[in-house]
């Protein structure tokens, strides 16, 4: 084989529960992750060297050498087997880059199942996993999709059963924003707030609206210990939030580390509905609409 093309999602934290600052400069979570509807599409084709072509949304602010994440997959891999092997990658994003929807680490995923598969590896799914678990926290969830609660730094992973499909509405701003500032930022807050801060822990009635696949439940029990911090460095994206609320959405919140913001709909035809309205209010670069939860990467 000389070409493999893998389809995979974007995420959205339903449940981010951010614990004190560790030693190693990371947060204990609990990040209960669900991949939804809005993909990149990652090409792998046989090649002596390595290297990297991005197109789409928001291409312009992907690097395309080594610093992108696809390509520190596949050397990763590479690196793993033992051997020199190449590849060329494409990748083709609809992921808002720098948004909050884990569209790098999602590539990356992608990139780690093209090149196992263009190689012959077929390395299994725990190899991978360890693998994505170097790359970044996210990068381990983008290998399973669906929807699962991520301890630790986020890497390590307890899928969880969903009781139905979610419609969701996603709220573009311009420009990203960097995890590393935006964790950085809730320290801050939380310092200066002078509180203790609680070891996180998952929020059984999240859980609950899941496996019911209740929405309004759901829209309720949404929520981010990131968001003040995203609030803070980004002043509009409160206005964004309100902006959901007031156009009927069940429940709305910034996605991670964001600036884009997640709204829950009832169903697809109000996904569409609250689309427009959130367009119409000007409180967006674009509007998405997707559905969750979704498989991981997919070879097409
Ligand atoms: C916030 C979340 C929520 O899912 O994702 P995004 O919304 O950015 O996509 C994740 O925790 C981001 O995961 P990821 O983007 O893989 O982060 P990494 O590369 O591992 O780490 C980037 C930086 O984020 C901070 N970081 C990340 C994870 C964690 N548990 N604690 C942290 O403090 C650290 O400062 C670290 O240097
Ligand atoms: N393949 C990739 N796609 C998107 N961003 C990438 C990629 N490789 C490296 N990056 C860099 O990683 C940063 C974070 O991107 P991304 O994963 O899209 O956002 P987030 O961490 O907010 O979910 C971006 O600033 C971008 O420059």
């Amino acid at each position: 084989m000389n070409s493999v093309t893998v389809r995979v999602p974007a995420k959205v934290n339903l449940q981010l529960a951010v614990g004190p600052l560790r030693d190693d400069g990371y947060h204990d979570l609990v990040n209960v992750f669900h991949a939804v509807s809005v993909f990149d599409e990652v090409t792998a084709v046989a090649e002596t060297g390595m290297s990297v072509r991005v197109e789409g949304e928001s291409a312009d602010q992907v690097p395309e050498d080594g610093d992108n994440l696809a390509i520190r997959a596949a050397v990763a891999l590479a690196r793993h087997a033992g051997r020199s092997y190449g590849v060329s990658l494409a990748i083709r994003k609809a992921i808002p880059v720098a948004g909050g929807m884990a569209g790098g680490s999602a590539d990356a995923a992608a990139a780690l199942v093209a090149c196992n598969e263009l190689w012959g590896l077929g390395l299994p799914t725990e190899d991978l996993m360890e693998i994505a678990a170097d790359l970044g926290s996210d990068v381990p969830f983008a290998l399973l999709g669906g929807t699962a609660v991520g301890t630790g730094r986020g890497e390590r992973l307890t899928p969880v059963e969903v009781g139905g499909t979610f419609h969701w509405v996603f709220a573009l701003a311009d420009g990203g924003l960097s995890t590393a500032t935006v964790y950085g930022e809730c320290d801050r807050v939380r310092e200066a707030d002078g509180q203790g801060v609680p070891l996180p822990r998952t929020s059984e009635a999240l859980l609950a609206a899941l496996r019911a696949g209740d929405a309004r439940a759901l829209g309720a029990e949404l929520s981010n210990d990131l968001q003040p911090a995203a609030l803070s460095l980004r002043e509009s994206l409160g206005r964004t939030l309100q902006a959901g609320r007031a156009c009927g959405a069940l429940g709305g919140l910034v996605s991670g580390s964001g600036p884009t913001c997640a709204f829950l709909a009832e169903s697809e035809a109000h996904a569409t509905e609250l689309a427009a309205s959130l367009k119409e209010a000007g409180v967006a670069r674009d509007v998405l609409t997707a559905y969750g939860p979704v498989p991981g990467p997919t070879v097409v």
